[in-house]
């Protein structure tokens, strides 16, 4: 996974963290320390610091595109009047990366600063996860191995949400994943109520298919999108984390007895080491190269990690 190299012909610009860190100009810091700790998942050590030196510049980028974005529609407006009234939409962001490098945790930050401009504005966040096929369907079609994968997903109910979410619908309905069962939850759903802004997270927010034979035409999930996000890190990095998280989950949430995990809490340390590196490597690590890096160049923006699970780098897409 190679560093994001600053090129003449590159369609991005790259920065440092700390070029990067003065496009924050005069915006506020609306988080406390407190705050940021509640957001972060576990093993992500993001605090006051990397949000002043990466995220306000990342919230204050979204404004400007929101801003537009509204200022468009008003445009449209009046070019269509006498015309019906058109509906406001949403504007959605997808976030997307690896699985362990982080993306929740930007995406539970960035929805706070977002919701904390002075306009207020109705931020929502859905995670990817909830469109999986629940394990009996990946059990019968033979693909426990590939959860996370473009195949375990139903992407025929991401279209559907994402285009009544587009449409303005009210109250449009999101399944959802419990990581504790390692299943979907039968029957447990989110409600999304006209946001002003959506954010959308998962491995496969950027992946594209190949075009349907029969001519029909079928979006791919980023069309929906107005600013997408790819969170990026060494893989070396990413499956330490993985791993490293594994461990910490069998002190905590797999010695719960319910927990689809916790025969791993009862066996040796260096068996269940074993275990996790099997598991990023037959399955999250094969995903990383096969569908989700590839994906990395139809980002808008490029959040590359560090070791120390700190951005180093910021790539922006050229207008
Ligand atoms: N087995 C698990 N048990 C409990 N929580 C988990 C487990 N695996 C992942 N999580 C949590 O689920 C969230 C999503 O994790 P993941 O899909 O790996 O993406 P990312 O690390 O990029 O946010 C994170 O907050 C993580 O801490
Ligand atoms: C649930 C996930 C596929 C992530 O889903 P996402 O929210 O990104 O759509 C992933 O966290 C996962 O469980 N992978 C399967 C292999 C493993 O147990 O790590």
């Amino acid at each position: 996974m190679d560093q994001l190299t600053p090129s003449k012909f590159s369609p991005y610009r790259v920065f440092t963290a700390a070029e990067w860190a003065k496009f924050r100009a005069d915006a506020p810091m609306t988080l406390t320390e407190d705050e940021v700790r509640r957001l972060r998942s576990i093993g992500d050590p993001v605090d006051l610091d990397e949000v002043a030196r990466i995220y306000l510049a990342v919230s204050r980028l979204l404004y400007a595109h929101v801003e537009s974005s509204q200022l468009l529609f008003r445009q449209r407006q009046s070019f269509l009047s006498g015309g019906a009234t058109v509906q406001k939409t949403p504007f959605i962001i997808g976030i997307a990366g690896s699985v362990a490098v982080g993306k929740s945790t930007t995406a539970r930050i960035l929805k706070e600063l977002l919701a904390r401009w002075p306009s207020s504005p109705k931020v929502d966040l859905v995670t990817t996860d909830g469109f999986l096929y629940p394990n009996a369907v990946l059990e019968a079609e033979g693909l426990m191995q590939r959860k996370g994968f473009p195949e375990s997903y139903d992407v025929g109910s991401i279209l559907r949400f994402l285009s009544d979410i587009k449409a303005g619908r009210p109250r449009v309905e999101a399944p959802v994943y419990s990581h504790f069962v390692y299943d979907v939850v039968p029957g447990q759903r989110i409600t999304i109520d006209r946001p002003d802004i959506l954010i959308f997270e998962g491995l496969n927010v950027l992946q594209v298919r190949e075009m349907p034979k029969d001519g029909k035409a079928v979006p791919f999930v980023s069309d929906f999108f107005d600013h997408s996000i790819y969170i990026d890190a060494d893989e070396a990095e990413i499956r330490r984390w993985y791993v490293e998280r594994f461990m910490r989950l069998r002190e905590t949430a797999f010695r719960e007895a319910d927990s689809f995990f916790h025969r791993y809490s009862q066996i040796p340390e260096d068996e269940a080491l074993a275990i996790a590196e099997a598991l990023w490597r037959d399955i999250n690590g094969k995903n990383l190269y096969e569908n989700i890096l590839p994906t990395r160049p139809r980002a808008d923006l490029i959040l590359r990690k560090g070791p120390n699970h700190l951005i180093e780098q910021v790539a922006l897409r050229k207008i």
